[in-house]
């Protein structure tokens, strides 16, 4: 090791521990936590490990800068928020506080979570070995179970990636960023958009977007999950991205490549006549055989065959959570009776509330489902105010929110009796 390594090491960690105070000001929250080390970020987010000083207990802090500055990110954290606040689910990250602070270019607003130790990600690129079957099946049924409690309330996550499925050393998976998750309703959508190319670009990670996605199809489903779920399933097994896509254009190209020329009734389903053109110029392409697609050896049929149902192209003849979680793959590693959690409806109507909002709106919701953490009153260029300034709880659903405090790491918002947050019952499953 040269002899400055060392004094340069620390150099870069003085400037790391800065970075970590800049970017972590908790304001009057900062007595509850404090902000350990930075784990990551994505394009929305960033995240740090922190102590909880009421609960002793490691927290992951997501810190959703200037939150209120624009409709996107408004609308991203308040369906994160909402979507988040009332499930419990064992697969699903659990969110245990909710606050915000003023920031100089809209509020800054950070959702306290439980800290998982790593990502899928993690778990298939950090050996060099590959995953073995019972390990395959341990995490993508957890990602099922997750998924069937979101589907079975009509809530898509649509962004579903490795990096989004965070895993403890003991295996446990649970889902997270639920940024862009949406009541799955069919959208309209106006013939021959002139942008149409480029509508889809926010919606789920290129190389787990859907067909229906890229090719900007009318209906937008939970479908679109079970695709994303093919690809991470793929991937466990390949070790690399299935469709490596870089741009729309290369994504579509590997895609149909691989998976050859969607039919014709999905060609009709295709309202974008750029988009319709483009995979038209590749001429009549023919399909791989899924052990082409997949070169495992030993080659695992029933992996193989639910692979090729997840990624069907059609959206419509692609299987879905109830039928994958009966799939022989899945039932020869889990034969048994699990009794479910459901989603409480209260989840559905929220989601269904945040999509139609303005950025007024969005804004004064977030003010009131996040406490304030700082001692100064929120100037009102913090938030944004509706014209006539009037409250805007009346476009709230029933039982939302006035503000959150946190008791026993749980959440509860003061217009909620603590005891509904987790009456959706639970259901009997039986893999036959
Ligand atoms: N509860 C948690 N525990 C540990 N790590 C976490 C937790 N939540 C998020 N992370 C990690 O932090 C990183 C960024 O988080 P997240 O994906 O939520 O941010 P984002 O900006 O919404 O990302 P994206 O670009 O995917 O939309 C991810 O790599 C994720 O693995």
């Amino acid at each position: 090791m040269p002899t400055y390594a060392p004094g340069f090491n620390r150099i870069l960690d003085d400037l790391a521990r800065r970075q970590l105070v800049l970017d972590f000001q908790f304001g009057s929250a900062g007595a509850s936590y404090e902000a350990v080390r930075s784990i990551g970020a994505g394009a929305f987010g960033i995240v740090c490990e922190a102590h909880d000083n009421n609960t002793q207990e490691k927290v992951a802090i997501k810190k959703i800068g200037h939150a209120s500055a624009t409709p996107t990110l408004s609308r991203r954290s308040l369906r994160e928020i909402r979507v988040l606040r009332y499930i419990r689910h064992p697969n699903i990250v659990p969110l245990r506080d909710v606050f915000r602070t003023p920031g100089t270019v809209g509020m800054n607003v950070y959702l306290v979570m439980d800290l998982m130790e790593g990502s899928l990600h993690h778990v298939i690129y950090g050996s060099t070995e590959p995953l073995d079957y019972d390990l395959i099946a341990h995490l993508l049924y957890q990602i099922l179970r997750g998924l069937r409690y979101l589907h079975t309330a009509g809530i898509a996550h649509r962004d579903l990636k490795p990096s989004n499925l965070l895993v403890n050393s003991d295996g446990h998976l649970r889902i997270a960023d639920f940024g862009m998750a949406k009541l799955a309703m069919p959208e309209h959508m106006d013939e021959a958009d002139e942008h149409c190319f480029y509508m889809t670009q926010h919606i789920a990670t290129l190389p787990y977007r859907a067909p229906e996605l890229l090719f900007v199809m009318p209906e937008h489903s939970t479908a679109v999950d079970i695709w994303a779920v093919g690809c991470i399933f793929a991937e466990m097994i390949l070790r690399r991205e299935l469709f490596p896509g870089r741009n729309v254009t290369s994504q579509i190209k590997v895609i149909i490549t691989q998976l050859g020329t969607p039919g014709k009734e999905q060609m009709r389903m295709i309202k974008c006549e750029r988009t319709r053109q483009f995979i038209q110029s590749f001429g009549e392409q023919s399909s791989l055989n899924w052990d082409q697609i997949i070169p495992t050896r030993p080659t695992n049929d029933e992996a193989l065959g639910l692979i090729a149902q997840m990624l069907n192209m059609n959206p419509y003849q692609r299987i879905d959570i109830h039928r994958t979680l009966q799939h022989e793959f899945i039932r020869s590693y889990f034969p048994i009776v699990t009794t479910e959690p459901v989603c409480p409806f209260k989840v559905k109507m929220d989601m269904a509330a945040v999509e139609s909002l303005s950025h007024e709106q969005l804004v004064e919701l977030i003010l009131k489902d996040a406490r304030a953490a700082d001692d100064e009153v929120l100037s009102l260029n913090d938030g944004l105010q509706t014209a006539s300034g009037e409250s805007t709880a009346s476009y709230m659903s029933e039982g939302s929110v006035s503000g959150c405090q946190t008791e026993n790491s749980e959440i509860y918002f003061n217009n909620d009796n603590p005891n509904e947050q987790n009456s959706g019952g639970t259901i009997e499953i039986t893999n036959l």
